[in-house]
């Protein structure tokens, strides 16, 4: 896979009784698939709330994107257990998944992982499915985050093609991502910090990021500034964006962040209405306008070419 772009993380769209809403779903993938540099769609993660369906679900979801759209689908693979990770793999693969973002078990971010196991998780994935593997770097601070070892070592295997780096410590970011292009030249490099992606921006191939649901446009740009190492450019992106990072990013927690990508995207035109599944909650009145005027205030409009990418 070619991630070389912006990889958006579409939300799930859902029908006002709760059920998956397809029709939409496959709008929001049709629409974010026409931008040339969207090099694929990281579906069932947390901004597609991918937990919270049932598997039958989660595989009818991968089809209609599969169907609906030319670029690589990536499946977020969060079975606890290596064997069930394996085989949930091996599904998405039926399903029509290229990829797979291979996140973390749960029970690492309470405990910590014993040596060996993460690379056992991306191994037993790869042998079980053959889904190019993205290594997903959790943050610093949850006990989930991997040391470099632990990340060159499974970067170093046969599947892994990227990495979607979040650890949220410049000072790690600084120091492990030479030493992974070092180690593995051809490993991609993609940055996740939807709140403040600024100073990531520099190093990397391309995104992976919930943001990417309510502003491709503005990300796109983004990413060219910073592979052109042009700082003022990038900077004046930054400082556009702002109000919508603040108004969806800055708030209690990614968690709200989700509900508010929704919102953003009632705010574009591109869905009818925000609703989501427990146990995300609804952000209140007062959130929902103060989302809506932060588009306004970025000047991101309503999304034109939906129509004709139905
Ligand atoms: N930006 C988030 C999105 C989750 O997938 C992160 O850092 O992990």
């Amino acid at each position: 896979m070619n991630l070389r772009g912006l990889s958006p993380a579409p939300v799930t769209a859902f029908k006002k009784n709760g059920d998956v809403d397809f029709d939409a779903n496959v709008r929001i993938a049709k629409w974010l698939a026409s931008f040339e540099d969207v090099t694929s769609l990281v579906i069932l993660g947390h901004a597609g709330e991918g937990t919270f369906l049932t598997e039958g679900e989660r595989l009818d979801l991968i089809r209609a994107y599969a169907d609906a759209v030319d670029i690589p689908i990536i499946a977020g693979i969060t079975g606890e257990g290596t064997k069930v990770a394996a085989e949930e793999a091996r599904k998405c693969k039926d399903a029509g998944a290229t990829g797979a973002l291979v996140y973390p078990n749960h029970g690492w971010l309470r405990f910590g992982f014993q040596k060996g196991a993460p690379q056992d998780r991306y191994k037993a994935i790869w042998e079980a499915s053959g889904l190019q593997e993205i290594l997903f770097q959790y943050p610093d601070a949850t006990k989930a985050s991997y040391d470099l070892d632990t990340q060159l070592a499974i970067a170093a295997q046969p599947g892994v093609v990227a990495t979607k780096n979040g650890v949220r410590n410049m000072k790690r970011w600084y120091v492990e991502i030479p030493q992974l292009k070092a180690a593995q030249p051809d490993l991609q490099v993609l940055s996740c910090h939807d709140e403040w992606l600024l100073p990531t921006m520099f190093d990397v191939d391309g995104l992976l990021v919930g943001y990417g649901n309510i502003a491709p446009e503005l990300l796109i740009d983004l990413i060219k500034a910073g592979k052109a190492q042009d700082y003022p450019t990038a900077r004046a992106i930054f400082e556009r964006l702002l109000p919508v990072t603040r108004a969806v990013y800055h708030r209690g927690s990614h968690m709200e962040g989700t509900v508010a990508l929704k919102l953003g995207l009632v705010k574009r035109g591109v869905l009818d209405h925000a609703t989501i599944r427990e146990p995300l909650k609804n952000l209140g009145a007062a959130a929902e306008a103060e989302i809506f005027a932060a588009f306004d205030a970025a000047g991101i409009g309503r999304v034109e070419n939906l129509l004709a990418a139905e």
